[in-house]
């Protein structure tokens, strides 16, 4: 993870004076290691504010014919994933032949966001969390949740609005997001809305925001193409609260924009510095273990850091500009190898195509990795870890890195799936059983235990000494996140990939 950046909205007092539209500052926040600079200096210096004001944007109507963009990028966030990816420069593997789709994925792996220690109170507050809330929260925010409260239901209008805005007023921009935008449509715009609701939590959106500002390297986004988002952004909620709307309202969003966006542009300037865009990675090997489910091993074109219980963002050669989430099945390995677990799932675009069509030889692309379900070496808790279907694979990962760091700290697995058939790792998991007498591997088949993973665990503990990680299936880390508390593990003992856009607190 980056060091912390600060917010560079100079407090949320600047925005539309004298730095125009969602323009950002010409100095870029600093990093311990001053190495920001030099990087920001170019990028920086070719922003322009778009120079376009409310009153044009009301007057500004896609045209009859223009496809409704409604979506974004695949496995979008924010404006991060605005998916500005470069497909007109890919190189050829990244070029691969079109493919027919099918239908889009599904919300598989991807509606997660980076992970979060949980950190919702445990106790109910005296006070209704509504008042609590509002009156915690700043001026901005209360008028930035008035106008999501206005356009909450008529959400897909906004959405439609906003990338139909973006597209005729920058065409330019198109390209950067997949050639099917009827996939996942909503992400850029709810992330980025979720992004501003939260804008008073400056810790979780910070760290959030860099990551997706680091993220959207590989979609060729460049801080010049933020101005044109905000605006896009301003318009569309604009026209459509335009029963609240007034300067004030205005003022908060662009104060909020300038934020989120310069976050993003300064994680993005500073990574630029040590790290490539995108890797490439050659399978090495396919093994399908079930019908569906295939353990996929690849070689980055250059070395790949990550940590364990982090993922990755992946692009096959058959869906550019298709990203989906993967985490990495193993602790980083000598020989540089990185695996995932796939499963194809019902019109899973990138899914089927990973576990059905993809062999040895063939040419994927990787993002850089997020993610903080990774373990905490200062402490010598035990680890409780739930894995559900193919939520092994970064448990598996954990229990490696315990086991690698030499540590004799108690790792109690639960694999949960719905059949036998389905537990396809549970030779390895038990293998590493046999080799670590501090790992325990309990393997909780729906249809034997006639329980779901989440309430297996009760029947064990006691678990107040132990962190806890959750991955797999949304459903089981909403259930597994209320049995870890029920039992009395406290929020911030609890880490899982985030199934929200941003947080629950918390993909
Ligand atoms: N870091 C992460 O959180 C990761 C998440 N995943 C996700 O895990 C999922 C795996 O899919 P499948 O293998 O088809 O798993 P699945 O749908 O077969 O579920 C596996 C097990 O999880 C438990 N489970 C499922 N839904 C539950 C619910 N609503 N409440 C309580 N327990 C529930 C059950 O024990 C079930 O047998 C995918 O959605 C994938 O995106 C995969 C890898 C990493």
């Amino acid at each position: 993870m980056d060091a912390p950046t600060t917010t560079s909205a100079d407090n949320g007092t600047s925005g539309v004076g004298g730095g125009g539209w969602f323009t950002p500052r010409k100095q870029p926040a600093t990093t311990p290691d001053g190495e920001r600079e030099a990087a920001e200096g170019s990028r920086l210096a070719a922003m322009r504010p778009m120079g376009r004001t409310t009153a044009d944007t009301h007057k500004d109507q896609p045209a009859e014919d223009t496809p409704k963009p409604a979506e974004d990028p695949p496995q979008a966030a924010p404006p991060a994933e605005p998916a500005l990816a470069a497909a007109a420069a890919q190189p050829s593997a990244a070029r691969p032949p079109a493919a027919e789709p099918t239908a889009p994925e599904a919300s598989y792996a991807d509606p997660r966001v980076p992970t979060q220690r949980s950190t919702e109170p445990t106790t109910q507050p005296q006070e209704p969390v509504a008042q609590v809330q509002a009156e915690s929260a700043s001026p901005d925010a209360l008028l930035i949740r008035r106008t999501m409260a206005e356009v909450a239901p008529i959400a897909d209008k906004v959405t439609s609005y906003f990338y139909a805005l973006l597209f005729v007023r920058h065409p330019d921009l198109r390209s950067l997001f997949p050639a099917a935008m009827d996939t996942q449509r909503d992400r850029l715009l709810k992330a980025l809305l979720t992004a501003a609701e939260h804008i008073d939590n400056t810790e979780v959106l910070v760290a959030y925001l860099q990551n997706l500002g680091r993220g959207h390297r590989k979609y060729g986004t460049r801080a010049e193409h933020y101005p044109a988002v905000g605006e896009c952004l301003i318009g569309a909620l604009s026209k459509y609260a335009s029963g609240i709307w007034d300067a004030e309202m205005e003022a908060a969003w662009i104060r909020a924009y300038t934020t989120i966006s310069q976050v993003m542009i300064d994680a993005a300037a500073a990574d630029e510095l040590r790290a490539p865009a995108w890797w490439y990675a050659e399978i090495v090997a396919h093994d399908l273990r079930t019908s569906d489910v295939a353990v996929v091993t690849v070689r980055p074109d250059q070395p790949y850091p990550f940590l364990a219980g982090q993922y990755t963002s992946l692009e096959t050669p058959w869906w550019p500009r298709i990203w989906r989430h993967y985490s990495f099945a193993s602790a980083p390995r000598s020989d540089g190898l990185l695996t995932f677990h796939v499963k194809a799932v019902p019109a899973g675009w990138v899914s089927n195509a990973l576990v059905h069509r993809a062999r040895p030889g063939d040419i994927l692309r990787l993002g850089p990795p997020a993610g903080s379900m990774t373990v905490d070496h200062t402490t010598d808790s035990g680890l409780l870890c739930l894995g559900g279907g193919t939520g092994i694979a970064p448990i598996k990962a954990l229990v490696e890195d315990v086991a690698e760091h030499g540590e004799r700290r108690p790792v109690e697995v639960f694999y949960g799936a719905r059949t036998g058939h389905d537990l396809y790792d549970i030779d390895t998991m038990l293998r590493l059983q046999q080799s670590h007498p501090w790992l325990s591997v309990r393997a909780v088949i729906d249809q034997q235990a006639h329980v779901q993973l989440p309430d297996a665990i009760r029947e064990y503990g006691p678990w107040n000494e132990f962190d806890a990680y959750l991955s797999g299936p949304p459903g089981m880390i909403r259930s597994g996140v209320d049995a870890l508390r029920n039992i009395g593990i406290p929020s911030e003992r609890i880490r899982h990939d985030s199934v929200e856009e941003l947080v629950v607190v918390g993909d």
